[in-house]
């Protein structure tokens, strides 16, 4: 037997928070710096696969935005991004698609298969799952990105159901078929949306929603809509789509919106297994969270 006086205390605390989540799907969303970081990947997978253990399903949408940054620039192509958006002419929109559905998510589905999940790659194209209508021109004219119009979850429930891990790349289509690139964050608050699931995680490589990017010690625990309101002069670049997508999964019904860092070890599972979590957790209101 182990000597501490409370080996297994870990463990009882963990089963409170197993016996809530299991059998209820996570939508988790992974950044692209955190994508393009072969130690970070690994260490990310290996919690989720940790996770996926304990019954609880998972839905994976994942980004890709600094891979795609690396090739425009080898090709010669413009990388432009306004509010966190990229703006995609058509010759983007290519490397778009080698970049996100080829090496990005072949590389991403080697690192989630070596941790033991049975990941399957898709995309928001495929089944009609994402569909979207090309961005209006008016104010800016961001080219081939979608608006999501609608998400049908049906081929999503079918890999659960047959106990596959999707993994959605970041296009959507519209009802004429093509094909429009489309942020991943917004992606995967869609998708969390029509699941109607209890939680959806962003990882990312900072650690999480701070006051001063420059200070550590700036991280916000707990927000709601105040809070993000509150915090709007500081919520800029890639953050931005970042807590639209959050503030639009909690108005669908999504409890609680986790950022999270995939840089901490075990950042992720301090989040799901601990009742102080690690990154920020979003909801509606504060007040209303349990103690
Ligand atoms: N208040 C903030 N708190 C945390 N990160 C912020 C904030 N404002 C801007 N950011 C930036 O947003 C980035 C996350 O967005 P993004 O680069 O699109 O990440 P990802 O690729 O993971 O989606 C952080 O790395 C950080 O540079
Ligand atoms: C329209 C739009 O902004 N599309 C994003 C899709 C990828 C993405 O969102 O990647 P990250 O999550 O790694 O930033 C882009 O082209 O960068």
């Amino acid at each position: 037997m182990p000597r501490t006086a409370h080996p297994f205390a870990a463990l009882h605390n963990a089963a409170v928070y197993v016996r809530r989540f299991r059998n209820r799907p996570f939508v988790v969303k992974l950044g692209g710096d955190i994508l393009e970081d072969e130690a970070l990947c690994r260490s990310v997978c290996g919690q989720l696969a940790l996770l996926w253990s304990f019954s609880i399903p998972l839905v994976i949408v994942h980004g890709g935005g600094t891979g795609l940054d690396a090739l425009c620039e080898r090709l010669g192509l413009p990388t432009e991004k306004v509010e966190g958006r990229r703006v995609t002419p058509p010759g983007v929109l290519d490397a778009a698609k080698m970049a996100f559905k080829g090496r990005i998510q072949m590389g991403l589905l080697a690192a989630l298969q070596a941790a033991g999940l049975p990941a399957v790659g898709i995309s928001g194209q495929d089944a009609g799952l994402v569909k979207s209508t090309r961005r209006s021109p008016v104010p800016v004219d961001y080219g081939m990105v979608g608006d999501v119009a609608s998400v049908d979850p049906a081929l999503l429930k079918t890999l659960l159901d047959g106990g596959f891990v999707p993994v959605v790349a970041p296009f959507s289509a519209t009802e004429e078929g093509e094909v429009l690139n489309t942020n991943a964050d917004t992606v995967a608050a869609e998708i969390a949306a029509a699941l109607g699931v209890e939680k959806l995680f962003f990882i990312l490589k900072v650690p999480g929603l701070m006051r001063d990017l420059k200070d550590a010690s700036s991280l916000v625990p707990l927000a709601d809509l105040a809070t993000l309101e509150e915090l709007k002069p500081v919520i800029q670049g890639g953050m931005k789509p970042k807590i639209a997508a959050a503030k639009r999964a909690l108005a669908a019904g999504v409890g609680s919106v986790h950022l999270v860092s995939g840089s901490r070890s075990d950042a992720i599972l301090a989040e799901v297994f601990t009742n102080e979590g690690s990154g920020t957790m979003i909801v509606s209101d504060k007040h209303e969270v349990a103690p």
